[in-house]
């Protein structure tokens, strides 16, 4: 696929309101429809994050479900996001790499990667926010859960506080509240201060993908100024 370079992919994640995580959906065996139906509904980057029992795919299969989705990108103007692989980002030239408290470390993924690609990192405490809005080699951040849920099982639940700390502290990266969102609790989380979110099930379990998009991004678009 044809490759934006460093300052249009910054260009596109400035305006990225929503943020959607999907497996491969190898049972229902319908990757590309649905990516083009959550992409139609307003998502503007999707990652593909698929850890059935937190075991990851392998490579050959994550290859072959990011190409699906990277053809989908193309299709609709989105960004391609890899999960916790460099190596992968890197094959498939990538838009960006999501990284968490304990993958490879920003500075490394930046060697392998260059700066032609947009890095994002977890954060779930007001240590981690703050750190991740100043390291260098880090274009955005993610926090939470807001709720507990069980597409990140075991991970303790910081809250709305850590979404209204980090709104209060105004960074200038964009970030995006992420943990147990969907329409309903959408209100709470914007009224808390974010203007970006990151959603799995809300769109990966909704019976209509695009419905659920459109809704979830007419939200954000009414709280954005
Ligand atoms: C956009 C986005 N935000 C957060 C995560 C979680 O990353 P991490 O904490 O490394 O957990 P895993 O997803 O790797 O299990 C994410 N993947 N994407
Ligand atoms: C990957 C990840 N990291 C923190 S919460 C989460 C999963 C969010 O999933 P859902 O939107 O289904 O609650
Ligand atoms: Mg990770």
């Amino acid at each position: 696929m044809p490759q934006l370079d460093g300052d249009a992919i910054r260009r596109r994640l400035a305006d990225a309101r929503l943020y959607l995580c999907t497996d491969a959906r190898g049972e229902r065996g319908d990757l590309a429809e649905f990516a083009d139906a959550a992409l139609a509904g307003g998502v503007d980057i999707i990652q593909l994050r698929d850890k059935t029992n937190g075991v990851p795919l392998e490579a050959a299969q994550e290859i072959a479900a990011l190409e699906t989705l990277a053809e989908a990108c193309e299709r609709h103007d989105a960004l391609l996001a890899v999960n916790d692989r460099a190596d992968i980002a890197l094959t498939l030239d990538a838009d960006v790499l999501h990284l968490g408290q304990d993958d490879i470390p920003v500075s490394l993924a930046r060697r392998i990667l260059g700066d032609d690609v947009v890095i994002g990192r977890s954060t779930h405490s007001v240590e981690q926010a703050t750190a991740a809005a100043r390291e260098l080699g880090v274009d955005y951040f993610c926090t939470g859960p807001c709720w507990p849920t069980p597409t990140k099982p075991g991970r303790h639940a910081p809250g709305l506080d850590l979404v209204r700390t980090t709104a209060d502290a105004a960074p200038e990266r964009p970030w995006f509240a992420i943990g147990g969102i969907d329409e309903q609790r959408l209100p709470d989380v914007l009224a808390a201060g974010a203007r970006r979110v990151v959603v799995v099930r809300a769109i990966t379990e909704a019976d209509d993908p695009r419905v659920a998009a459109e809704r979830l991004s007419a939200t954000l678009a009414s709280w954005t100024s």
